[in-house]
């Protein structure tokens, strides 16, 4: 950790490296949610990645439809190479059976003054809950804290929806996908990046492409997002 922090210097927020695997046609999920895309090979960097990391982000929706485990577990590890599992929960829908409720990393759960406050404090047993934002989760004020409590790199894991809040709010970084030579279609499919989108290229979020290569048969692209 201490190393880490000495790297990213003083930063307001955590480093962030949004990351995804998707088909060539943009999808991360198919409109039944299923999302096994990375081979095996792209998931051993996955989860490097993920020790690399101090924190690792999800939006509640991931949480709900892929029960994630948001640890260090295909690669060898030991309990302190967890990232802190960080969910975007604005009304505190976390199933309390949820996996990253489990104790194998400490947990942290942002939610909204959405949330009810019985489901709050069934949560408050589990992981840390911060009441961040109106309607929804303030991502900036999360980042913030994320920051206070030691997290300097983060990364995100989408899904899609909080993937585009995070890029939209100028938070994101890096961009790193995994392109899997698979094409699967549909309108209600989940994207790399949903949301409500902007209207012109010129809004575009601008990316910088510094690696590429191929892991089996995917193709890893890395981009530094340029603000
Ligand atoms: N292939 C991959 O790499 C990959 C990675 C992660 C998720 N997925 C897939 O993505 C799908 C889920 O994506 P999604 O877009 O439905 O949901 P999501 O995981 O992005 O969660 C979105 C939810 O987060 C909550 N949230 C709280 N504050 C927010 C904020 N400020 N901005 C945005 N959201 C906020 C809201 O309740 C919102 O509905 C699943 O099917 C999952 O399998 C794929
Ligand atoms: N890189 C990547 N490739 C995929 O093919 C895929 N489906 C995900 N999805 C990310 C999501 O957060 C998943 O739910 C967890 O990657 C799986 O759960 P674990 O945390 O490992 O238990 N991510």
């Amino acid at each position: 950790m201490l190393e880490k922090f000495l790297i990213l210097g003083d930063h307001l927020r955590p480093y962030v490296i949004l990351n995804a695997a998707m088909t060539l046609d943009g999808k991360i999920a198919t409109k039944t949610y299923d999302s096994k895309i990375s081979g095996e090979e792209d998931l051993i960097r996955v989860h490097k990645l993920r020790k690399e990391c101090d924190g690792i982000m999800v939006g509640i929706n991931t949480v709900i439809i892929d029960d994630p485990r948001l640890t260090v577990h295909k690669i060898n590890s030991k309990p302190s190479d967890n990232p802190v599992r960080v969910i975007a929960d604005s009304r505190a829908r976390t199933p309390l059976n949820a996996r990253v409720l489990n104790n194998e990393a400490p947990t942290v759960i942002a939610v909204s003054e959405k949330a009810k406050n019985e489901k709050v404090e069934k949560l408050k047993k589990r992981a840390k809950v911060l009441v961040l934002g109106k309607e929804r989760v303030d991502l900036v004020a999360l980042m913030e804290k994320l920051k206070d409590m030691g997290i300097n790199k983060l990364m995100l894991e989408g899904g899609s929806t909080l993937n585009f809040s995070m890029l939209s709010k100028g938070l994101v970084d890096e961009v790193r996908v995994c392109v899997a030579p698979m094409i699967v279609g549909g309108k209600d499919a989940k994207t790399l990046v949903d949301g409500p989108g902007f209207e012109k290229m010129d809004e575009a979020i601008k990316l910088k492409l510094k690696k590429y290569y191929t892991l089996g048969k995917d193709l890893i692209l890395e981009y530094k997002v340029i603000y």
